[in-house]
């Protein structure tokens, strides 16, 4: 019989706040055809040429002010609620990121040191984008063809409706609201220029972002970004009984000038500002994890933005992170998955 294993992965961050380190991530990062999808020799010019001569030192300077004592947030809580499954799972088990040095080619290695030759992969994006969940599929396929070739791979799918999930993210954000009334929920999610949607409609034709395209039925919201981000909203919204009107969608960390989803999430705190909102809870649900755009560009920029544009409080929902019902909802797809 063959022996089952499974592989977590999540991005991945810089070594260290150093802007050597965060040079060499960006590079990585940015190089990978999947996130700016330009031909080679223009994505090499516009990154190495440009970009990488800019933005290090901010975004160096913006890792300065989350970084913990025992490295990156995002690879601490990822590695805090890897060890907790592990403890809960007798199956052996693996977590990479899909840049820096904690690569999926090394969680690959232990796995196969572990004996393993069919693998669950599990990407820890709880939707479809080509530069978050398809890159991390994409580049496993690709390791495991060139030094795995008789491994079997399933991928867990995109799981921004699956009922569990849900269940335990409503769970953990109705704790932390703690009965106390916002005026507004904000649901912020990461953003993606919106040619990615385009690219990513396996119908050729269906997603216009035209404000209708992601209500209407179709095989390409199973590759829509935009629809499961909406989808993962109207789920928590019911769950927690939230009433219309009271809550709306946004899309953050744009790069570059091209158009990305809209509408953006600094536009949307001054405008909720300007509305009148007072009191405003933030939730990150394309994250599962704390990282720089939830601790610095959300809960420290986009706090003092809408403070200075009248608001009186805010409040960022932390990610799932190492909660016990997350580390359960993926207990169980793993258990699913070995029978
Ligand atoms: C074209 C650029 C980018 C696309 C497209 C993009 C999509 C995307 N990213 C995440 C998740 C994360 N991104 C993070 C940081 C980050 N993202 C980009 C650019 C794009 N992301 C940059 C340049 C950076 C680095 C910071 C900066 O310079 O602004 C992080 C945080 C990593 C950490 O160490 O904490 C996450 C997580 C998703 C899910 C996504 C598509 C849906
Ligand atoms: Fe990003
Ligand atoms: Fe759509």
């Amino acid at each position: 019989m063959n022996k089952k294993g499974v592989l977590l992965v999540n991005l991945g961050s810089p070594d260290s706040t150093s802007i050597r380190d965060v040079k060499k991530y960006l590079g990585e990062f940015l190089m990978d055809e999947r996130v700016i999808d330009m031909p080679y020799l223009k994505r090499l010019f516009l990154v190495k040429g440009i970009i990488l001569n800019v933005r290090p030192k901010k975004t160096s300077a913006a890792y300065q002010k989350i970084w913990w004592k025992e490295g990156s947030p995002l690879i601490v809580l990822s590695q805090r609620f890897f060890d907790k499954l592990k403890r809960k799972v007798d199956i052996p088990m693996a977590l990479g990121m899909r840049y820096g040095s904690m690569s999926i080619e090394k969680a690959l290695h232990h796995l196969k040191e572990e004996g393993v030759d069919e693998i669950l992969l599990i990407p820890l994006y709880p939707h479809y984008a080509m530069s978050s969940f398809e890159t991390v599929v994409v580049k496993t396929e690709e390791l495991m063809k060139e030094k795995y070739p008789n491994k079997k791979l399933t991928v867990l799918p995109a799981f921004y409706n699956e009922k569990n999930y849900i269940n335990a993210m409503s769970a953990s954000i109705k704790d932390q609201l703690d009965g106390h009334n916002f005026d507004h929920i904000l649901f912020s999610y990461h953003g993606i220029p919106e040619r990615h949607i385009y690219k990513s409609d396996t119908t050729g034709n269906h997603c216009k972002l035209d404000g209708t395209c992601c209500e209407k039925k179709s095989k390409a919201h199973e590759t829509c970004y935009r629809h499961q981000c909406f989808e993962t909203t109207k789920e928590i919204a019911k769950n927690l009984q939230l009433e219309e009107g009271k809550y709306s969608n946004s899309f953050q960390s744009r790069l570059l000038r091209d158009p990305w989803l809209k509408p953006y999430t600094d536009f949307e705190l001054k405008a909720l500002a300007e509305k009148g909102v007072k009191k405003l809870a933030v939730i990150t649900p394309s994250f599962v994890t704390d990282c720089l755009e939830t601790l610095e560009e959300i809960a420290m920029e986009g706090k003092s933005e809408f403070l200075e544009e009248g608001g009186t409080e805010f409040k960022h929902i932390e990610c799932m992170n190492d909660d016990d019902r997350w580390v359960d909802v993926v207990k169980h797809w793993i258990l699913d998955w070995k029978k």
